[in-house]
């Protein structure tokens, strides 16, 4: 385990440098800020086969994490919400499944697996996140130089997570009162 999490770290860096890159952003701007690798985590995640009595492994979500990165074995199930119609993911071999999660503040897309049909399901999926005690907002180069508004207010991650942990533990009854990025939106 020790073994995968510090080549999943590494990757998550790899990741993190491509993203900095496309972006147009100055060399080790994000693993400067986003320098402390003790937030990142792995689960092992182990889905039991489907029953009449239900078939979501996990439900709609999005990460919380900065990206995501997700081994899955050759079963399937894990699905992803695109103009309200979900699309599976297919395994593919070798391949690693990248997912952009919230503090990114871009679009971090609401996924979900099903249980298979007779037979488990094996996955594990790397959060590759930030300090707990780092405001995320957006970078100048997104906002200042280009003279728009931050779509968002700037939060402290730990304030996130903590949300989104209350959140996950007492599930409100309306959709619209579930905690993500929209908790910090910005109307004008
Ligand atoms: O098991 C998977 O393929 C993904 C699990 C997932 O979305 C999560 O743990 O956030
Ligand atoms: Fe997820």
């Amino acid at each position: 385990m020790e073994e995968i999490f510090s080549q999943f770290s590494r990757i998550g860096l790899i990741v993190e440098s491509i993203i900095a890159e496309c972006l147009g952003l100055p060399p080790n701007l994000l693993q400067e800020h986003n320098n402390d690798r003790s937030w990142d985590n792995l689960a092992a995640l182990y889905y039991l086969p489907a029953t009449d009595k239900g078939t979501i492994g996990v439900s709609a979500h999005k990460d919380i994490s900065c990206i995501t990165l997700v081994l899955q074995d050759q079963v399937g199930g894990l699905e992803v919400e695109k103009d309200g119609d979900w699309i599976p993911l297919p395994p593919l071999e070798g391949a690693l499944l990248v997912n952009i999660g919230d503090v990114i503040q871009f679009k971090s897309p609401s996924h979900r697996v099903l249980r298979p049909e007779g037979r488990s399901r094996n996955s594990v999926a790397f959060f590759f996140n930030i300090s707990a005690d780092k405001w995320i907002e957006p970078l100048p180069e997104f906002t200042k130089k280009i003279e728009e508004q931050p779509r968002y207010r700037k939060f402290l991650y730990k304030e996130y997570l903590q949300l989104r942990k209350e959140n996950k533990m007492n599930p409100p009854s309306r959709v619209e009162d579930e905690i993500n990025l929209k908790h910090y939106a910005i109307t004008t």
